[in-house]
């Protein structure tokens, strides 16, 4: 059987003067070297992508996290400039992508972002500036230029017994790291919850009745994927699932 492959999400983003579709290496990294898959960055092209094309040569899907949130007009709140930046060519192709993933049971791991994404393609929404809420902790990345610490280990989330994430980690209780400024506002009728934080703020779904696998964590297993044993077990759940379908493909 060939190496699973795995489409991963990418943000447009100027870079030396022109717009690039891009994936940051540590999703890449963890997909290689932990969930043993091979990567490849779809580019966000919207309606311009064959998306059953796409998904029929896939063996997983992964949106990956990103400083830009969902544009607010998708879940019926409004778009303002201090919830910046946005990347609306991004939610142009992942919410498509993450709906017909789930259909066809393609693997689809959402992280972060990505997990926002997963509510809101399935008609939730979003909470903004969550850290401004009373009794609400701040989840942002601790201010710092060294990518370690900002992507440190910081808060436990308690696991939902018996679910999808509680299986895959064998454990009731975790320590995950945190960058996040937005949650889960209203959660989807088709979601349910696998993990939450000691403030109540939903850290991790899985889709209701979903043929594949699926799992949106709020927080980054990327970082860690190699070294920190939940990371690690998410990526090589992930990378289990895409071997399966693989192998039906053969
Ligand atoms: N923008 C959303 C999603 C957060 C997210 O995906 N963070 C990943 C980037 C982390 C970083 O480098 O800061 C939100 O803020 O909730």
């Amino acid at each position: 059987m060939d190496t699973p492959l795995v489409l991963v999400s990418s943000d447009v983003k100027p870079v030396d003067g022109y717009v690039w579709h891009a994936a940051p290496s540590t999703y890449l990294s963890a997909l290689v070297d932990r969930a043993e898959v091979m990567p490849v960055i779809v580019p966000s092209f919207g309606d311009r992508l064959d998306l059953d094309a796409l998904l029929g040569r896939a063996d997983g899907l992964v949106c990956t996290g990103s400083r830009s949130n969902v544009w607010p007009e998708l879940y019926g709140a409004v778009a303002d400039a201090r919830n910046e930046p946005y990347d609306r060519d991004r939610d142009a192709t992942t919410l498509p992508l993450i709906l017909r993933a789930i259909e066809l049971g393609v693997p689809l791991l959402c992280i972060c972002r990505g997990m926002q994404e997963l509510n809101v393609a399935l008609g939730g929404s979003l909470a903004t500036e969550i850290q401004e809420e009373a009794g609400v902790m701040d989840h942002r990345a601790p201010v710092s230029e060294n990518q370690a610490e900002r992507f440190s280990i910081r808060h436990p989330v308690d696991v939902r017994p018996g679910g999808c994430l509680g299986r895959v980690l064998g454990s009731d209780q975790v320590l995950v790291n945190s960058l996040h400024r937005q949650a889960v506002g209203r959660l989807s009728d088709r979601l349910q919850v696998e993990a939450v934080a000691p403030d109540g703020v939903v850290e991790a779904v899985s889709v209701i009745d979903a043929p594949g696998f699926t799992l949106g964590v709020q927080w980054h297993p990327e970082y860690w994927a190699t070294t920190d044993t939940p990371s690690s077990r998410i990526f090589r759940a992930f990378g289990d699932a895409a071997r399966v379908r693989a192998a039906k493909r053969v």
